[in-house]
């Protein structure tokens, strides 16, 4: 079979020793990312299966009706709109998807908020240049009382969205004697009651009163731009709005023109419209904003055990056996695989 792994500029087919799977040992892997539907026609035209690290590579129905030669594609993660499965299932295309842990991404979005409260990456990178400042930051652009950091203790903790992720976060929050409190569907927050939190009372009192809010919500049509100006300028000017979800859930724009406005004080962000962000970006200019390069995945554990999800499907999928194939029609095309 022709496989090809497709935006591997993380370096995980070599991290996880994928030339000790026979069945990968031939597999081309490209690590820079293309995307011209004609040039990756012609990237994937022998491609019988392919693998995504991520999803920085979209197929829409233009691309996948140029890739005759098709039979599976194997997602790190859950697949999202930037496949069209739809269209999958017409041409014969099974889609698999490799879930991974949410520990990771849970962990990173409690490393941002805490490296963020006590403004952490501002003294590291000030030492570095020499300033020891041990009694706060020195104001310069940032907002009135950024130089001073807060605890967490007795604060509120703010969770648009209670799925896998931000379910660990909220039971992290409490472990620090935060107040957590959820919004979101009439079912998120009915399993964060549940658990043991408070649902929000209003979308206006969520802004208003989170000392910390982190957004833990997918992508889709529906919440793509769902947090609005005037749910950030409800937000305090000591508020940090963290995201490491999907940058398009607000918008780099937006969240930046909020940021110069003071409110919210602060942001830590994970994720970005455009991926990788190019040197220059605003968001990168901010004093008020950290960010990490799409990072939720990147430790060892995950290599082990997100990445390798997808490469066990399409070892799974090689010896007659498919495994978390979201489009299970797409075999009536091809019964005998
Ligand atoms: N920065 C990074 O590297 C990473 C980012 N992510 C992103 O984090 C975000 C959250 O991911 P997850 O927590 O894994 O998503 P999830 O699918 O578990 O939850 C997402 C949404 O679905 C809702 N939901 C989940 N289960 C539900 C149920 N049984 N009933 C009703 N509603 C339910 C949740 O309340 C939440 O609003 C996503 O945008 C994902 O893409 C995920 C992993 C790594
Ligand atoms: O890698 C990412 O950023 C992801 O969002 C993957 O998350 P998923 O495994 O699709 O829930």
């Amino acid at each position: 079979m022709n496989i090809i792994i497709l935006d591997d500029y993380q370096d995980a087919v070599r991290k996880l020793q994928c030339a000790q799977r026979p069945e990968l040992q031939n597999a081309k892997v490209f690590t820079n990312t293309v995307k011209g539907i004609g040039q990756l026609a012609v990237r994937l035209k022998d491609a019988e299966i392919l693998v995504l690290i991520r999803e920085r590579t979209h197929f829409p129905k233009a691309l996948l009706e140029k890739l005759p030669r098709l039979k599976l594609i194997a997602q790190t993660g859950r697949v999202g709109p930037h496949i069209d499965v739809e269209t999958c299932t017409r041409l014969g295309i099974a889609v698999a998807e490799g879930v991974g842990s949410p520990v990771a991404p849970a962990e990173l979005t409690w490393s941002l908020i805490m490296a963020s409260m006590r403004r952490l990456p501002q003294y590291i990178g000030n030492l570095k240049h020499g300033a020891w400042q041990q009694s706060g930051l020195k104001a310069g652009s940032m907002p009135p009382n950024f130089g001073l950091g807060l605890t967490l203790s007795g604060r509120t903790l703010g969770l648009w969205g209670y799925g896998r992720i931000g379910r660990l976060v909220a039971g992290y929050g409490r472990a620090f004697g935060m107040k957590v409190q959820v919004w979101g569907s009439e079912a998120s927050r009915q399993r964060a009651v549940a658990d043991g939190f408070e649902a929000a009372a209003s979308r206006e009192a969520f802004f208003t009163d989170a000392d910390v809010l982190s957004l833990h919500l997918r992508l889709t049509p529906e919440t793509r731009g769902l947090v609005t100006m005037d749910d950030l300028s409800r937000m305090k000017p000591t508020a940090l709005l963290v995201n490491t979800s999907r940058a398009e859930l607000i918008g780099d724009n937006l969240l930046v023109t909020a940021l110069n406005r003071g409110r919210p004080g602060m942001a830590a962000v994970d994720v970005f419209e455009s991926e990788p962000i190019l040197q220059g970006h605003p968001l990168l200019r901010l004093e008020n904003a950290v960010c990490t390069p799409h990072i939720g995945y990147v430790e060892l554990d995950s290599y082990e055990n997100y990445f390798k999800a997808a490469f066990d499907n399409v070892t799974a999928y090689l010896a007659g056996q498919p495994t978390h194939i979201v489009n299970p029609d797409a075999f009536k095309l091809h019964p005998g695989l």
